[in-house]
């Protein structure tokens, strides 16, 4: 690998680009190579024109990273960028759910319905080496470790305020952040069910399909945007239920289908752009329509976790009709 940089007239800042050689590791998909390049991780300003490795090398910060070979030094980069990113997500939902400024089944499901999205849309921003999906997937992992430190966390003891619950508490009393922006009932041990069982789903993802196949895609669409949006938009909307369900309405299924389906052709969509799976056709359109409304359905049967048989029967299809 070669360092290349390159200035973006009047904007004054140079970025260097991890120029790789077509790598032969990945997937006859990838290597088929949509697209010439990985984008650009890292910009540093300075003050005029081109500068040069030496120029940046002063940039005391970076020169560990320099040392680094570029490829590692992005995807480095690029896992440390996305776990600050994933912590500044989880403390907005977070502080949103304690202040009382939005309902905590809200922002469960609203974190429910981003997380999984915007991880995947910061894949392309890693590098084209074989190990770029274990750096990706440390984010999950990091997560996973800390949900199991809150999940294992002693359950804080009842309000004692009777008249009632107040902002940002719960049953339970007052919960730690994370633990009162995704668990239901603010008892720590539900973070180790459905939001654990949602960021293993997001590892197996990376390291299974990583961004070679829009398989991936699309198991993390359903489960995230479609099954969060049959939630938010059924519990508001969903009067008329389904005559088989005192619970899951038409409004709620319908939701889950059109969002499941939004999100992954919008998903495909973003990876094409970066060159990395064919471009959405009509016939792969019609199929991921039909995805989604066959994931709505399964989202209705009354037993097991929405989170593991929605990813599981979207990746099935998905891996056999796409
Ligand atoms: N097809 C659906 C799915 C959900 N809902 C609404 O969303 C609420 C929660 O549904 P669901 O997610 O299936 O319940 P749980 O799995 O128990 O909740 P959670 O996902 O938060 O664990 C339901 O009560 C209902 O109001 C709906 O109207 N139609
Ligand atoms: C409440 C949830 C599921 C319940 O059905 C979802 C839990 C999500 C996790 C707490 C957060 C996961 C973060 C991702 C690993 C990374 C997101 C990165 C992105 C850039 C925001």
């Amino acid at each position: 690998n070669t360092v290349k940089p390159f200035s973006f007239p009047g904007i004054r800042k140079t970025a260097f680009v991890a120029q790789q050689p077509r790598p032969s590791r990945l997937s006859p998909l990838s290597s088929r190579s949509y697209a010439p390049s990985s984008p650009a991780l890292f910009t540093i300003p300075h003050t005029s024109g081109i500068v040069s490795i030496r120029k940046v090398s002063n940039v005391r910060f970076l020169t560990p990273l320099l040392a680094l070979p570029p490829a590692t030094a992005q995807d480095l980069g690029g896992a440390a960028l996305v776990g600050m990113a994933s912590a500044v997500w989880l403390k907005l939902w977070t502080s949103l759910a304690i202040s009382g400024a939005i309902d905590s089944k809200d922002s469960r499901k609203l974190i429910h319905c981003g997380s999984g999205p915007l991880f995947l849309l910061c894949w392309p921003f890693f590098s084209a080496e074989g190990t770029a999906r274990l750096f990706a997937a440390g984010v999950p992992l990091l997560q996973i470790v800390a949900m199991i430190a809150s999940g294992l966390a002693k359950a804080p003891s009842p309000a004692k305020n009777d008249s009632g619950i107040r902002a940002g508490e719960s049953a339970m009393g007052k919960p730690s952040g994370l633990v009162a922006a995704i668990s239901r009932s603010g008892n720590p041990a539900e973070v180790l069910r459905g939001p654990l069982i949602y960021v293993v789903i997001l590892l197996l993802a990376t390291v299974v399909f990583w961004r070679e196949s829009v398989v991936g895609l699309v198991a993390v669409a359903q489960m995230a945007a479609g099954d969060g949006m049959a939630d938010i938009v059924g519990r508001r909307w969903g009067a008329q239920k389904w005559s088989f369900s005192s619970t899951k309405s038409y409004a709620g299924s319908s939701a889950f289908a059109l969002s499941g389906f939004v999100v992954s052709v919008a998903l495909i969509a973003w990876f094409n752009f970066w060159g990395l799976v064919p471009a959405l056709t009509a016939g792969v359109a019609c199929k991921v329509a039909l995805i989604s409304i066959l994931c709505a359905a399964v989202e209705l049967v009354p037993w097991g976790d929405d989170n593991i048989f929605v990813p599981m029967v979207a990746s099935a299809l998905a891996s056999w009709l796409l």
